[in-house]
């Protein structure tokens, strides 16, 4: 059954009345427990869609609305993870997870907001660092914390702005693995920004592409049809990758371009929702 917990509409942003709209009447809608993955070239609006999501930044038109409530301004109920990991170096990485909690939960004692907190630094593998300061863990302890602390609020959505993207191969995947094993446990919805069209594969049931800015649009969504059950170890030997990965790079390489130059002649371009997984691709036009 449908459930649109996520429901973004007619979303336009325009930073100066001179210049072009970055992205505009973009609309699409996200289900309680879904992980989204959007990929698109630089400077199309990823970042800009998200921080309209958070309620960190106003759209220039249309509305978004989660859990049926119109979001108007930064809430806890979504957490936010950006590449760099904003944590607090005067605090010990139980107090910077500790704060947050808090802050969600200003009646709690002491006792239970430490508790709290060592459950979610556990979940990243981080409770023996977690009397350590930020200036003592590496960069991929420290974005271990930050989606620890995100988490710990828990939000009704998660917002990550590229959280990886400065981080070395190993830890990335280590990383990602325990994003998966949260999002599995916890049925966390997600939205995700990422350059990587692994990743993208390996954690999103839906990828979101983006074509080109300025009037960037959400040109096609791609339905990971790939098991659930799918690691970073073995889903290169599933045929369905391979052709699930050249589609994506085909419309990062060539499509985003040319959805841009038809889009600005025909002005509103439909959503497309695709199965490029399956040998038998489905195309499904989206109002
Ligand atoms: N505060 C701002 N004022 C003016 N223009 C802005 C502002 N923030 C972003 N832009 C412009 O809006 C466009 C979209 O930026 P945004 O950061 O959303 O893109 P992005 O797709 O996330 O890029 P990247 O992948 O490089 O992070 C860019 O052309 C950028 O220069």
């Amino acid at each position: 059954m449908e459930n649109n917990f996520l429901r973004v509409e007619g979303l336009s942003k325009r930073y100066a009345v001179d210049k072009p709209p970055v992205f505009e009447n973009i609309s699409f809608t996200i289900q309680r427990g879904e992980f989204i993955c959007i990929i698109g070239h630089s400077g199309c609006g990823k970042s800009t869609i998200l921080n309209v999501l958070a309620g960190l930044e106003e759209a220039s038109a249309g509305h978004v609305f989660m859990d049926n409530r119109e979001v108007s301004g930064p809430s806890l109920d979504r957490g936010v993870v950006f590449q760099t990991h904003a944590l607090m170096p005067w605090l010990s990485v139980l107090s910077n997870v500790a704060f947050a909690i808090k802050s969600r939960h200003p009646d709690w004692s002491r006792a239970r907001i430490e508790e709290r907190a060592l459950h979610f630094i556990d979940m990243v593998g981080l409770k023996v660092h977690a009397m350590k300061k930020p200036s003592e863990l590496s960069g991929g302890m420290k974005q271990r914390v930050g989606i620890a602390r995100a988490f710990s609020i828990e939000p009704k959505m998660l917002l990550l702005d590229e959280p990886f993207g400065a981080l070395d191969a190993l830890t990335r995947g280590v990383i990602q693995d325990e994003l998966l094993k949260i999002c599995a446990e916890t049925h966390q919805t997600v939205f995700m920004i990422t350059h990587d069209v692994d990743e993208a594969i390996l954690l999103a049931d839906k990828i979101f592409l983006m074509s080109n800015g300025p009037n960037a649009q959400i040109a096609e969504i791609v339905v990971n049809t790939m098991p659930k059950s799918r690691t970073r170890a073995d889903m290169h030997h599933d045929p369905q990758f391979y052709r699930i990965r050249n589609y994506l790079v085909d419309f990062l390489v060539h499509r985003s371009k040319q959805i841009q130059a038809s889009a600005s002649s025909e002005k509103t371009q439909d959503t497309i929702t695709v199965t490029p997984g399956l040998e038998t691709v489905v195309a499904i036009k989206c109002a």
